[in-house]
C-alpha cells in the first residue's frame, strides 16, 4: 500500500484501508471524502460476506425486511420514502461545454455554475454516515477495452443493488490498479447528513435532487436519491448517458435494448434487439416463453445493449450490465414464468412491493388470485377492498441475471453476438401496427428517429401522455440526439450492408374497437417474432403500406389461440387518417431539432409522406 501525504481526517480515512496503489484513485477518493466529510470509508469488495453484513445492518436500521427463507431465500424489500419512487428527469443534466452538445432534449447548465451548485450540496452531506467506494466494470471485465467505473455512495442499498447489477469489487479493482486505467468517477450521495445524535429514517433522501453528467470528463453526480436509475450509476447514467458518448467519440453504439436469441424448429439462431421506452416491455420480451410450437427463446439482456461493427461488416451485441432491475406490477406466473422462476431463487432486492403476511412479496398481476391481506409499499394494511395500489407501479425486483434458466450461454462471451433484427416498439392506444417492417435501413432509422409513447411510471410525472423518444433513448441521451442520430447513420456505414440487422417497428399495447388491447402480447408476442424471423428468410408473407410492410392476417402463426378477426385487424390496420394526425406530429416534432438532424432523415420522412399522398 501506498504511503500518503493526507493533508485531513478524511482523505485519511479514505485511503488508510485503500486495497489500491493506484495514486489517481487514492487521491480522487480522498478528495470526495475531504468534500462530504463521512464518518468512515469502506471499500468494497464484493464479496457475499460483505453483501450479507450489510444487510443485517440495513435490517437493523428499518431499510430493508428479510423475506422468508424457504420462499424468498437470502432476498429482502425496501420501502422507499413516498416522493423518492423513480427516475427524475426534470432533475437530470447533462452539463457539456457548450448548450448545444446537450441539445433540446436534455436540461442543460454551466458546468462551472453546475460544479458550484454541486460542491456546495456535497459539502458534508455523507456526514454520520459511511462511504462506500464501489471499483466496477461495465461489461465484460475481459473485455479488449474494459469499462471501468468507479461508484462513492452513503448509501449500503446502492451497494448491494450494484452487486447484483453490475461486475463489483476486488477484482476489478485489482486490473483497473493494474492498467491505471481510465474509470468514470461516480459520485452518489442520498443528501441526508446526519448530525450527533440524529436518528437516522429508514430511506434518507433530499426533496431536491441533483442527477447531473459531465460528458467531457466523463463523470456523474448523483445527489438527494436513493432509487433505481438515480443511484444505481452504473446503469443508465453511466451504460447509457456517459457511455452515448464515449460511443460517439469511438465508434460504437450504447443503446436502451433488449437482446433475445431465438432458434427456429430447424435449428437456426437468431439476435433480436428491441429498445423500448421504460415499461414498455423490454424485461418481458427478453424472458419470452414462446407459444409457438418449436421455438426457443434464450436471453442475454433486457435493457442496456452495446453494440460494435465486428470485423466481418457485422453488428455486434453485448449486455454490460449482470442482473434485472425490472417492473415488479405485471409480472406473473402466466405473463412472465422466466422472470418469476429467476426471482424465487432468491437473493433478490424488491423495492415498494408489497408484503404478504406469509413474509413473502406481492404486486398487482403476480398472481391470479389477490391475497386477502398485505402491507402496501407504503407500510398500511391492505385487502382487495382497498383504493389504492398495493405495490407502487414502478416498483421492482432487482435479481441476478445468472438465475435465469433460458439464460443463453453466449451473454458470457465478450464478443458477443452477431445481430440480425432491430425492433423499436413503443406504448400506443391507436395508429402503430402490430408490426412493421422499415423499407430499409435508413427508413428504419427514420423509424427508431421518430418512435412516440405514452409516458409510464417510470418516471415521475404524469402518465399516458404521447412523446416522442427517439431510440427509447430520450431520457438518456448523453449528447445532442441530431448529433446522435447522425452517429447512427455513420455507424451503419461501418457495417457491410448485406449483413445490417433488418428493423420493425412494434406495438403490443394497441387497443382494439372495444377498448381492450387488440393482441394478446407477452409470451404470444413470439407469433409476431416468427414473421420477423421469416421475413428475414424471405418467406414470410408481407403487405406494402405507406409506412412499411405489415404482415397479412393469414401470415401470422395463430395455431393453438382464437384472436378475433376483427381485433387482428384493429392490431394491423394503418389508418390514412390516424397517420395524417401522426405525420403532423412526426412534422412537428424534427422541426424540433437544429441543424444536426441527419439529411437523409429528413429525405425518408418526405418520402414518406409522399408515399401516403400516392396511396
Ligand atoms: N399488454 C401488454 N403488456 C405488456 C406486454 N409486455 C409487457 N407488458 C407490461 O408492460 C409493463 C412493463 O414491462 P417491462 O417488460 O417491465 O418493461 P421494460 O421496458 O423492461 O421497462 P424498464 O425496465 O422500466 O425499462 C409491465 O407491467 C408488463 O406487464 C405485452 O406484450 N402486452
Ligand atoms: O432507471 C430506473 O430507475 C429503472 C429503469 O430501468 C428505467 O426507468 O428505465
Ligand atoms: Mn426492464
Amino acid at each position: 500500500m501506498a504511503d500518503d501525504n493526507a493533508t485531513t481526517p478524511f482523505a485519511d480515512l479514505a485511503t488508510q484501508d485503500a486495497p489500491t496503489d493506484y495514486a489517481q484513485l487514492r487521491d480522487w477518493v480522498a478528495g470526495i471524502a475531504e468534500l462530504t466529510q463521512p464518518d468512515a470509508v469502506h471499500w468494497v469488495d464484493g464479496s457475499q460476506e460483505e453483501y450479507d453484513r450489510l444487510a443485517a445492518e440495513l435490517v437493523e436500521a428499518g431499510t430493508l425486511t428479510k423475506l422468508n427463507e424457504k420462499k424468498f431465500p437470502n432476498s429482502y424489500a425496501a420501502f422507499s420514502d413516498p416522493a423518492d419512487v423513480a427516475r427524475v428527469e426534470d432533475r437530470t443534466f447533462i452539463c457539456s461545454e457548450k448548450e448545444e452538445d446537450a441539445g433540446f432534449t436534455n436540461n442543460w447548465m454551466d458546468p462551472r455554475q453546475m460544479h458550484g451548485i454541486l460542491d456546495d450540496a456535497f459539502a458534508g452531506s455523507m456526514r454520520g454516515r459511511t462511504m462506500y467506494v464501489i471499483p466496477f466494470v461495465m461489461g465484460h471485465l475481459d473485455a479488449e477495452d474494459p469499462k471501468y467505473g468507479v461508484e462513492v455512495t452513503d448509501s449500503a442499498y446502492v451497494v448491494m443493488s450494484m452487486r447484483i447489477m453490475a461486475r463489483i469489487g476486488t477484482e476489478v479493482l485489482d486490473k483497473m490498479s493494474r492498467e491505471q486505467a481510465f474509470y468514470v468517477p461516480a459520485v452518489h450521495s442520498v443528501g441526508a447528513p446526519l448530525e450527533p445524535g440524529q436518528e437516522d429514517v429508514p430511506w434518507p433522501c433530499n426533496p431536491t435532487k441533483w442527477i447531473v453528467h459531465f460528458p467531457e470528463d466523463r463523470s456523474i453526480w448523483s445527489y438527494g436519491s436513493g432509487y433505481g436509475g438515480n443511484a444505481l450509476l452504473g446503469k443508465k447514467c453511466y451504460a447509457l448517458r456517459i457511455a452515448s458518448v464515449m460511443a460517439r467519440d469511438e465508434g460504437w453504439l450504447a443503446e436502451h435494448m433488449l437482446i433475445l436469441k431465438l432458434t427456429s424448429p430447424e435449428g437456426k439462431a437468431y439476435h433480436i434487439a428491441g429498445a423500448f421506452p421504460s415499461a414498455c416491455g423490454k424485461t418481458n420480451l427478453a424472458l419470452i416463453d414462446p407459444t409457438v410450437e418449436g421455438w426457443k427463446a434464450e436471453t442475454l439482456g433486457d435493457d442496456i445493449t452495446w453494440i460494435r461493427a465486428g470485423k466481418d461488416g457485422e453488428f455486434r451485441v453485448i449486455n454490460p450490465e449482470t442482473g434485472y432491475f425490472g417492473v415488479a406490477p405485471g409480472t406473473g406466473w402466466s405473463t412472465n414464468p422466466n422472470a418469476m422462476r429467476a426471482i424465487s431463487k432468491g437473493n433478490s432486492i424488491f423495492t415498494n412491493v408489497a408484503l404478504t403476511d406469509e413474509g413473502g412479496v406481492w404486486w398487482e398481476g403476480m398472481t391470479d388470485d389477490t391475497p386477502d391481506h398485505l402491507i402496501d409499499w407504503r407500510g398500511n394494511d391492505w385487502t382487495p377492498e382497498s383504493e389504492m395500489k398495493a405495490a407502487h407501479p414502478n416498483s421492482r425486483f432487482c435479481t441476478p441475471i445468472d438465475q435465469t434458466d433460458m439464460l443463453a450461454e453466449e451473454y458470457f462471451a465478450p464478443e458477443g453476438v452477431k445481430l440480425d433484427a432491430i425492433l423499436f416498439g413503443g406504448r400506443r392506444k391507436t395508429t402503430v401496427p402490430l408490426v412493421t417492417e422499415a423499407l430499409d435501413w435508413e427508413d428504419g432509422i427514420l423509424k427508431g428517429a421518430t418512435l412516440s409513447s405514452e409516458t409510464t411510471a417510470a418516471a415521475a410525472g404524469a402518465v399516458g401522455v404521447v412523446r416522442r423518444d427517439p431510440m427509447a433513448m430520450l431520457p438518456f441521451l448523453g449528447y445532442d440526439a441530431g448529433d446522435y442520430l447522425a452517429h447512427w447513420v455513420r455507424e451503419s456505414g461501418k457495417a457491410d450492408p448485406e449483413k445490417l440487422p433488418k428493423i420493425y417497428l412494434v406495438n403490443w399495447f394497441r387497443r382494439n374497437r372495444d377498448g381492450g388491447f387488440a393482441w394478446p402480447g407477452f409470451g404470444e408476442n413470439s407469433r409476431v417474432l416468427k414473421w420477423v424471423v421469416e421475413r428475414i428468410e424471405g418467406t414470410g408473407e408481407g403487405v406494402e403500406t405507406p409506412i412499411g410492410v405489415i404482415p397479412t392476417k393469414a401470415s401470422l402463426d395463430l395455431t393453438g389461440i382464437t384472436v378475433k378477426d376483427e381485433d387482428l385487424e384493429d392490431a394491423l390496420k394503418v389508418d390514412p387518417a390516424e397517420w395524417e394526425k401522426e405525420n403532423e406530429l412526426i412534422e412537428e416534432w424534427l422541426g424540433q431539432f437544429g441543424e444536426s438532424l441527419p439529411q437523409s432523415i429528413r429525405d425518408r420522412f418526405a418520402a414518406q409522406k409522399e408515399r401516403f399522398a400516392q396511396a
